[in-house]
């Protein structure tokens, strides 16, 4: 039975602490390169300007447990550290969380938070490491402040993925934007000084001209230019963590941040994947290309976009000026190609196929479906949520190429990909044919 613990601060009740190992919330404790090009400070059409919304961080932190002096001094290298991951029972955070706990030698404890906390955080609980599972959303701002007090360092990997029209984009703008500001302000008020945010390639592009951005980098000049919600609030969120970069937290340290920017990650617990897999199925093993192959679609291991993370986590400190304020393209060696012909690398060996060398329905009716896609989702709002795969965003992302070549990770912080290609090709493969057969 998970021990449950509610943390109270200023007589408020804090995020939900669910099975604390040692029974303890708080363990409280414990330093620019110029670069930056494609840098995403692009516009988002009819969305807010930063400073609006704005609100303050109500949470008081003081009963939350001592706290040693803010940073991780020289003579402490071998102090063990608490990190926090939010989102950490989502498809990356899970990753994170594994990798940490593989990877991370310097771990003393790790808390999970996470608005809906995954069962597999219970078989975490024997290992060395004290897991801290707390539940708690990213848009109260009491619930960051009490997760993150006495973390050292935070990757904030929460986020609301909704390019479907599933949520309102209030709502993806409160999680997406309000819940980064919460965790910034939570860690300028607790001391914590290292920060890494989980941004997306969408706060380049592709942009709303279906401008290509073909193998590029940190520095490639692109309008990035955003109308969709998703994007825009990544690309507002991705601004508040680098303009944080440098602001003193409590003890009078800088906070030092950075950015990670995935393109499409695949792997172990992709879900459109598996729906892309079961709707194949459905199909009697076929599916239909719609996208030509020669639009590039980039994409990336998630155990390689773990890595990357934690990796900058760890160097964050060591190389603060030349990592602080800056953002990265996630990378690996996986092949550049459509996202059909992408995801016909795993599904092909589980059996399934795609028809057609060209796509099979000429684009404009393509455009055409889109089109009445999102008419049918508004018109049906009020009765049922109906929020197909394709819709004229989702179809503007896919048919627009879209690949990074860089290796600023490589020469900022030393990161290699940590699995090949072909270990994540077969691993996804393996997760692929056992989440199929799991629906059967
Ligand atoms: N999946 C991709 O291809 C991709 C690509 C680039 C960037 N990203 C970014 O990576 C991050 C993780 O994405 P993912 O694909 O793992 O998505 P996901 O939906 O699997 O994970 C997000 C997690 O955040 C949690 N969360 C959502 N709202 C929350 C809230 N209000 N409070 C606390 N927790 C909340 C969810 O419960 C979930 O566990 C996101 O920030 C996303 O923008 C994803
Ligand atoms: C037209 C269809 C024919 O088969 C294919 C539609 C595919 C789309 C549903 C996906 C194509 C590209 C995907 C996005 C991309 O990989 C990058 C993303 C960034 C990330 O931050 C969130 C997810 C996503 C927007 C991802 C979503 C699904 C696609 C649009």
């Amino acid at each position: 039975m998970p021990v449950e613990h509610r943390v109270a601060a200023r007589g408020r009740l804090r995020a939900r602490v669910v099975g604390v190992v040692a029974g303890r919330v708080s363990v409280p404790g414990m330093g620019q390169e110029g670069e930056g090009g494609a840098s995403g400070r692009g516009r988002c059409v009819g969305w807010p300007a930063l400073d609006e919304r704005r609100g303050p961080l109500q949470a008081s932190l003081g009963t939350l447990g001592q706290r040693l002096q803010p940073g991780m001094a020289d003579s402490a290298q071998a102090q063990k550290l608490v990190y926090l991951v939010t989102g950490g029972c989502g498809f990356l955070g899970e990753h994170v969380v594994r990798m940490l706990l593989q990877r991370e030698p310097r771990l003393g404890e790790l808390r999970v938070f996470d608005r809906h906390l995954g069962p597999w955080l219970e078989e975490l609980k024997t290992g060395p490491v004290r897991v801290t599972a707390i539940q708690g959303d990213v848009t109260e701002a009491h619930e960051v402040a009490a997760a993150v007090a006495g973390a050292h360092v935070v990757i904030h990997t929460a986020g609301l993925v909704d390019v479907f029209g599933r949520a309102s984009p209030e709502t993806i703008h409160e999680v997406n934007v309000q819940g980064t500001r919460n965790v910034i302000e939570a860690c300028v008020q607790t001391g914590t000084r290292f920060l890494v945010y989980t941004s997306s390639m969408e706060v380049v592009g592709p942009n709303t001209k279906g401008h290509p951005f073909y193998r590029g980098n940190e520095d490639t000049l692109y309008e990035a230019v955003h109308r969709h919600p998703y994007p825009c609030s990544k690309a507002l969120a991705e601004r508040l963590v680098l303009e944080a970069n440098g602001r003193e937290v409590h003890g009078g340290l800088p906070l030092v941040t950075c950015a990670l920017r995935p393109t499409g990650i695949y792997g172990e617990g992709h879900q459109i994947m598996r729906d892309f897999y079961r709707q194949g199925l459905r199909l009697g093993g076929w599916l239909f290309r719609a996208i030509p192959a020669s639009v590039e679609h980039g994409r990336v291991y998630v155990g390689n976009v773990a890595w990357m993370h934690v990796l900058a986590a760890r160097e964050l400190e060591r190389r603060a000026a030349l990592m602080g304020g800056q953002v990265y393209f996630c990378y690996d060696g996986s092949p550049y190609k459509s996202y059909e012909d992408f995801n016909m690398e795993f599904l092909g060996p589980c059996g399934l196929q795609l028809v057609g060398a060209r796509p099979l329905l000429p684009y404009w009716l393509l455009v055409f479906l889109a089109a009445l896609n999102a008419l049918l989702q508004w018109l049906l709002r009020p009765l049922v949520l109906y929020a197909p795969l394709l819709n004229p965003y989702t179809l503007a992302v896919a048919n627009t190429t879209f690949t990074v070549s860089t290796d600023k990770a490589q020469r900022h912080f030393g990161y290699e990909p940590l699995f090949s290609w072909e270990d994540s090709r077969t691993r996804t493969i393996l997760w692929v044919q056992a989440a199929g057969s799991s629906a059967q």
